[in-house]
């Protein structure tokens, strides 16, 4: 049966309001009221925190901004804040998960809607004894549930201004890619729709450590072009581990938003980037410069890092992976961030 004959209106539940979670809300909360397939309450999952002694569920619902996380941006009132998963949750079809990847949801399981469907906003991975595991199977899997992936060229703030933006949806079956299209796409924010649901998403995770690379390049204050290498050889690493660890990737993904346009982004604009940059500079940690400077917002590229440098080295890949490897040994071994180069000089 087709979905639009399962489901008459689809209910929205965004599990997640930190920065790129709340910048999203806010195109989402418009696309429901636009289009007929969707109902218009949309629920929004915040980790509850006390902000001058009010809750950030409060605020939202109060004052409609999040304050912490999206400051300056209104979210309109068809949004509601609950700081209860499972009663956010409770009747929604489409589950929208953008929270770091650190903090997934066990108690998920067996408490979402028959009929939901899911998309994954996260960029990031998880580990276990089989070797890095995509957060959209992860959640497959645990949840029992379709899930298609979204990612792009997409820094929260520019999207939150409007800024013509593109993204990625990665789909399994066509009929939810389209249906996600229609949740996120708005004037400003172009979405492609590809059959790849874990091509996009790994792009998404990798992209992290490419663009520490570039912060690290930044810090020691080389120029663009030394920073162009740096993407143009993370974009190699990034696709050769794709393709080497998981199945039916399309190399049309690589071109598409989620692959190089957002190694561009990142190694700009992002936050890896900035923290990557400060740590070359101070010679702080990554964790001090995380909390000092992302105002409470989550770093991911070094827990990606470290994850897929354990997979690298486990498999005795490391001279296939040098630049990855050395990003990993400058940010967590203390090796000195200009052995960078030795990683890219042949
Ligand atoms: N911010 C961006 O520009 C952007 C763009 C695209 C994708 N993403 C991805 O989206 C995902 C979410 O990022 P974000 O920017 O919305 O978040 P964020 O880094 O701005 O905020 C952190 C969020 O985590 C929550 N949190 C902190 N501790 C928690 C805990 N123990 N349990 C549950 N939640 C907790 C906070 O309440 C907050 O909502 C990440 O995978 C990120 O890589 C971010
Ligand atoms: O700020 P970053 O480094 O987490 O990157 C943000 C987005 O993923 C850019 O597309």
């Amino acid at each position: 049966m087709a979905r639009e004959d399962a489901v008459q209106k689809e209910k929205v539940a965004i599990i997640g309001s930190g920065n790129w979670g709340t910048a999203a809300a806010r195109i989402i909360s418009g696309n429901v009221t636009r289009h007929p397939n969707f109902h218009s309450e949309v629920k929004m999952w915040v980790f509850e925190e006390i902000i001058e002694d009010r809750a950030l569920t409060e605020i939202i619902n109060e004052q409609h901004e999040n304050i912490k996380y999206l400051p300056g941006f209104k979210i309109p009132e068809n949004v509601i804040a609950d700081p209860d998963l499972l009663n956010t949750v409770r009747d929604a079809t489409i589950l929208v998960f953008v929270i770091p990847h650190q903090v997934l949801c066990d108690q998920l399981k067996g408490n979402i809607h028959p009929k939901a469907i899911g998309i994954s906003l996260i960029k990031g991975c998880d580990t276990d004894e089989t070797g890095i595991r995509p957060i959209s199977l992860i959640l497959k899997e645990a949840l029992r549930i379709h899930i298609c992936t979204l990612s792009g060229a997409n820094i929260a703030n520019e999207i939150a201004e409007g800024k013509f933006t593109e993204t990625t949806i990665g789909y399994k079956i066509r009929e939810e890619g389209e249906l996600f299209k229609k949740l996120f796409e708005t004037s400003y924010y172009r979405v492609g729709i590809i059959n790849d649901v874990i091509g996009v998403e790994m792009c998404g995770a990798l992209k992290n450590v490419i663009a520490i690379g570039a912060g690290i390049i930044d810090g020691l204050k080389m120029g663009n072009n030394t920073k162009a290498a740096i993407i143009r050889i993370g974009l190699l690493e990034m696709k050769k581990f794709i393709k080497m660890f998981y199945k039916n990737i399309k190399d049309e993904t690589f071109f598409e938003s989620c692959g190089m346009a957002d190694v561009i982004t990142s190694s700009y604009g992002g936050r890896n980037r900035k923290v990557a940059e400060a740590y070359v500079t101070t010679g702080k940690s990554f964790e001090q410069l995380e909390k000092e400077l992302l105002g409470g917002q989550k770093l991911q590229g070094t827990l990606t890092a470290k994850e897929v440098c354990a997979m690298i080295s486990r498999k005795g890949l490391e001279n296939e992976f040098k630049l990855f490897i050395a990003i990993y040994r400058i940010a967590f071994e203390g090796l000195a961030p200009n052995k960078i180069f030795d990683a890219i000089v042949d």
